[in-house]
């Protein structure tokens, strides 16, 4: 579906994405990691064919955005970081003019727009105003707006940055929906539990870098131990890391904890309180793909 070699997005001296390898298989939900200004919207734009690269090779459906942008968006669906839904329109309107905008008549955009309002769980709002629905009811009829070209492949930035966790999940239960249709996904996010809840594969980005590729079973197995234990001590007070370092395969020290990254996180913890070492509070956790980009990078996805 997209094939990226040596893929480059130059914003005047600026590198944003400094020659990256990607490559998105038909049906899979791939995912684009990283932290604000990883280069992930840029690479996204590109993708979408909205904006030209400055250098490398890129492929979408087989075809070549410089030549072939209209063909290419033809058969995209687009989701934009900010919603972008008219507001003079209702709700129904909305996806019913964006159909049209695609060359369905008026009968099949009214027929496209009731399929999708059941789609988005809008149906009962059909004739409303789009000012007063939550942002979790804007951007599931965001997307149900990119969905009335029924797109092969569609991308999706940030999808849920802002949203409470419910509407979160009511948003990736719509998207494993497109998926199990056959719908290939791209999306880039921020949150660690969005890339492992929603992504087959996906790439940790850096500084306009690919910095790891996998699944996120493989990435978590590769760079990080089966479990954490998160150590709190108080504000202020210097975190006894040599006292616990040799109960850890390794050890993170954040600002406010300690993170000790050991298969056996319970048996580390007792041998903390063995030695007398009193935390504010402890934790033992499965290390999830946070672990990954903090073992990665040295730094936390959102600081
Ligand atoms: N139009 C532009 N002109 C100049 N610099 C830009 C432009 N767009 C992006 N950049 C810069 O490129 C870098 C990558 O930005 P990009 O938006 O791709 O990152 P991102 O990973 O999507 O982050 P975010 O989560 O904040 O959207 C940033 O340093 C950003 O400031």
């Amino acid at each position: 579906m997209v094939r990226a070699k040596a893929l480059v997005k130059r914003f005047g001296g600026f590198e944003a994405v400094r020659g990256i390898d990607v490559e998105v298989r038909r049906g899979e939900a791939f995912g684009f990691l990283g932290p604000n200004g990883a280069g992930k919207s840029s690479t996204m734009r590109m993708i979408a064919c909205v904006s030209p690269r400055s250098d490398g090779d890129l492929r979408i459906l087989g075809l070549d955005p410089d030549t072939d942008g209209p063909r290419i968006r033809a058969r995209l669906g687009v989701v934009p970081q900010q919603d972008n839904l008219d507001t003079e329109l209702t709700v129904r309107q909305n996806l019913q003019v964006y159909a049209r905008y695609f060359g369905l008549s008026r009968a099949q955009a009214r027929a496209k727009a009731a399929e999708l309002l059941e789609f988005a769980q809008l149906a009962d709002r059909a004739d409303d105003e789009v000012e007063p629905l939550s942002g979790g009811m804007k951007r599931r009829l965001t997307i149900a707006r990119s969905l009335v070209n029924d797109p092969e492949l569609l991308l999706l930035d940030e999808p849920t940055t802002g949203l409470d966790p419910q509407a979160r999940h009511l948003l990736w239960d719509r998207l494993f929906r497109l998926k199990a249709q056959g719908v290939t996904l791209i999306v880039t996010t921020h949150y660690m539990d969005e890339a492992e809840q929603l992504c087959d594969r996906l790439v940790v980005m850096d500084g306009g870098r690919i910095v790891a590729e996998g699944s996120p079973a493989e990435l978590i197995s590769r760079y990080s131990t089966r479990e954490v234990l998160e150590l709190r001590f108080p504000p202020g007070e210097e975190a006894p890391l040599a006292a616990v370092a040799d109960l850890a395969e390794r050890v993170e020290v954040l600002p406010d904890r300690l993170l000790l990254y050991t298969a056996a996180g319970e048996a580390a913890l007792e041998q903390v309180h063995v030695r007398g070492i009193r935390p504010l509070s402890s934790l033992v956790r499965r290390s999830s793909l946070e672990d990954v980009f903090l073992h990665l990078t040295g730094r936390t996805l959102v600081d």
